[in-house]
């Protein structure tokens, strides 16, 4: 069975990020797992721009936009909002920025944000940054979290991780076979886990990285090209 491409975009209209093209990198991992946290500090280090699909959905409730009621319900349920609403958003923030690289906080998450984003931006991320983190911590990370958020409760909570386990792991699944992922573990503290984080942005040689390749195609180290 196919994944389904959201049908207000099946009229074959095409997002202005399919001509923009900016460099994108997925941030995902469990509610509570650190992604707003370690995407505050890759920002400050390597020049991306933060858009946490999350805070623009509130963003938008806020503003008393006419999707308003409809996204503070499927929030306080847990639930995923249909693509074409988050990525409307996505695609405004990108568009209103200068910068060309982003990093994509919460978004996709789950197959039918994925393939929708894919098909219609005709965007490819450059990797998929995931933190992987015990349920235990992320429940003890959301429990203290105090921004006042209303799905920050332990029953919604619950909704949450289920919806994590049976939508959103597809996506890392689908992007690790394609092996776009940067597993990291997320349980540690936060200092730890952002030094796993540089690595993962810091280009080996000052970026003049090719790989070798060996006669029966199998890569045996990274050469630089000078
Ligand atoms: N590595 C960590 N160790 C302990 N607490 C953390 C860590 N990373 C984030 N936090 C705290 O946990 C809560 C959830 O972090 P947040 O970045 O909002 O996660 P997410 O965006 O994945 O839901 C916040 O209160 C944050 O300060
Ligand atoms: N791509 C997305 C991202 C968030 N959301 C909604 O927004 C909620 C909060 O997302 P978030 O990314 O701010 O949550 P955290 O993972 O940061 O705790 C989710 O539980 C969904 O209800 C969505 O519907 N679609
Ligand atoms: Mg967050």
């Amino acid at each position: 069975m196919g994944t389904i491409v959201h049908a207000a975009y099946t009229d074959g209209r095409k997002s202005a990020l399919s001509v923009k093209k900016p460099k994108v990198v997925f941030v995902l991992g469990g509610p509570g797992s650190g992604k707003g946290t370690q995407c505050a500090n890759i920002v400050e280090h390597f020049g991306y721009t933060h858009l946490s699909a999350g805070d623009l959905l509130r963003a938008e409730i806020s503003s008393g936009s006419e999707n308003g009621t409809m996204i503070q319900n499927m929030i306080s349920e847990g639930k995923i909002v249909p693509p074409e609403v988050t990525i409307k958003l996505l695609e405004k923030a990108i568009m209103e920025s200068a910068n060309d690289k982003f990093l994509i906080d919460g978004f996709p998450r789950n197959e039918e944000n994925r393939a929708t984003f894919e098909a219609v931006t005709g965007i490819v991320p450059e990797f998929v940054l995931f933190f992987d983190c015990s349920e235990e911590e992320m429940e003890r990370r959301i429990l203290n979290r105090n921004q006042g958020r209303v799905d920050d409760n332990i029953n919604t909570i619950r909704k949450r991780f289920k919806v994590f386990v049976e939508s959103s792991l597809a996506v890392i699944n689908y992007y690790n076979s394609k092996g776009k992922v940067r597993k990291i573990d997320a349980d540690k503290p936060v200092a730890e886990v952002f030094e796993a984080v540089k690595a993962v942005f810091t280009p080996v040689n000052g970026g003049k990285v090719n790989f070798c390749i060996d006669m029966v195609g199998c890569c045996v180290g990274a050469i630089q090209l000078s």
